[in-house]
């Protein structure tokens, strides 16, 4: 039986994701404010072979024929994050006309190669400047966060098509002042509610912000991890609806719906304060799409032991070598999809990060470096899009996760997600058969899945 032939809409964008902190280096360059990664990647401890984003991928000086490379891969675009510090290097005030210039080159390079940049405005670098000022625990980090935007936005908007505000505001909550594995490097449940709502706050006052001066599409960015029941015991379906309710309904519904799941009682428990309905008013400003960033499921048990979500996460077959075997799930990328169609009410969405770290083979100096797991991934994966899309998903675009291997946060460079190989010693840079195959699908607009 011949394979039915596979086609995406007319404009959807391919492209690859980034952010500033792991590919960038240079973090002080030009007059830049450091954030509140280079001091957490500077405490002893806090990341694993105490790599740090000072050189990465050395994209803040290597920009150009990096542009160059996305351009012979095919990508028609491109998501990046700007750093805040590079922009505001007290996070609020002077404006470091250097680190602005940085990114409008980057603009205009990337829209001279047929490339449109999707723009993120916050990907977890706070200007370690306002961190010292409470950051996401202090209520003013909404305007602080506006009068950010409002900078970018005036500068870039009139090239810049499509715009993100935060990217997976759950894990700076959950990372950063919950568990405290990620900066700011908080362990507090009384925190962790706090910072995350502020985010949402911050998110609001962006996109209202936006549609004073913006004339193009603006929208938030969350981690979904769709939570399956171990079994049909009350207890399991108690503890997934939790987990689901923690992690992937926690910031879409307040921004879509003006309202916070009831279930996150039964996780903060009294830490869960009380909102003014004005802050809610504030955070669901209408946004133009959704950004998904999918790359795992979760099977969920209940663990009346386990902090603070009283479940565990049940490990499946077949996963990545992320630390904590993310399992290799396809269809939950389907049902994801299809959740968020049908109960808010069929947003446009973009997959704004998908991918998976495997130990890629040793090193060779060859053209290309085999990576065969990771490209049976994507081909599962942009195969589930399309499925939700033939499901009346409204689905606009794929970003694969990530362009380069690049820092992974508290795993340093340890993780690599990368379709092009990054040799930290040279910066060389060396396409992955992933790449190879990516480029062909977007060649295709997807015939060659
Ligand atoms: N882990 N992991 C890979 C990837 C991370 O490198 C990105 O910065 C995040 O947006 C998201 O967590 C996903």
């Amino acid at each position: 039986m011949t394979k039915p032939s596979i086609h995406f809409p007319k404009d959807f964008l391919w492209g690859c994701a980034t952010s500033a902190y792991q590919i960038e280096g240079s973090p002080l360059a030009d007059g830049a404010g450091p954030s509140v990664w280079h001091r957490f990647s500077h405490t002893p401890g806090r990341v694993q072979d105490g790599d740090t984003g000072d050189v990465t991928c050395d994209h803040y000086r290597r920009w150009e024929s990096d542009v160059d490379l996305m351009q012979s891969l095919g990508l028609n675009s491109y998501r990046f994050s700007i750093a805040w510090g590079r922009v505001l290097p007290e996070g609020t005030g002077r404006v470091n006309a250097a680190g602005l210039d940085f990114y409008e080159r980057l603009v205009d390079r990337l829209l001279s190669r047929g490339i449109q940049p999707m723009v993120t405005l916050f990907h977890w670098d706070l200007p370690a400047a306002l961190d010292d000022r409470g950051g996401w625990l202090n209520r003013d980090i909404a305007h602080w966060f506006a009068e950010y935007a409002n900078v970018v936005f005036r500068r870039l908007d009139d090239r810049v098509k499509y715009w993100t505000t935060l990217n997976e505001p759950w894990v700076v909550a959950d990372g950063g002042y919950m568990h405290g594995v990620l900066a700011p490097g908080h362990r507090n449940i009384f925190e962790a509610p706090r910072a995350a709502h502020h985010l949402m706050m911050a998110h609001g006052a962006a996109v209202q912000a936006y549609r004073a001066v913006g004339r193009n599409q603006i929208g938030l960015v969350v981690n979904i991890e769709p939570k399956y029941p171990a079994s049909q015991s009350d207890a399991d379906l108690a503890a997934t609806r939790r987990a689901e309710a923690y992690m992937n309904r926690q910031y879409l519904e307040p921004a879509l719906l003006g309202s916070y799941p009831e279930e996150l009682h039964e996780v903060f428990g009294d830490a869960c304060p009380k909102w003014p309905e004005a802050d809610l008013k504030l955070i669901k400003q209408p946004i133009d799409y959704v950004g998904v960033n999918y790359y795992t499921r979760a099977v969920v048990r209940s663990d009346p032991t386990a902090w603070p979500l009283k479940s565990t996460t049940v490990k499946q077959k077949q996963h990545t070598h992320m630390e904590t075997g993310w399992e290799v799930f396809p269809q939950g990328l389907v049902d994801t999809l299809l959740w968020i169609r049908d109960k808010y009410g069929n947003p446009p969405v973009y997959i704004t990060e998908n991918g998976a770290c495997f130990f890629d083979p040793p090193q060779v100096e060859g053209p290309v470096l085999e990576d065969p797991l990771r490209v049976d991934y994507l081909r599962k994966h942009i195969t589930a899009v399309h499925t939700a899309i033939q499901r009346g998903a409204d689905i606009r675009g794929y970003f694969a996760w990530s362009l380069f291997d690049n820092f992974e946060w508290a795993f340093g460079f340890s993780k690599r997600f990368g379709l092009v190989h990054m040799n930290y010693e040279t910066l060389k840079r060396t396409l992955k058969t992933s790449a190879h195959f990516y480029s062909k699908v977007i060649a295709t607009n997807g015939a060659a899945l």
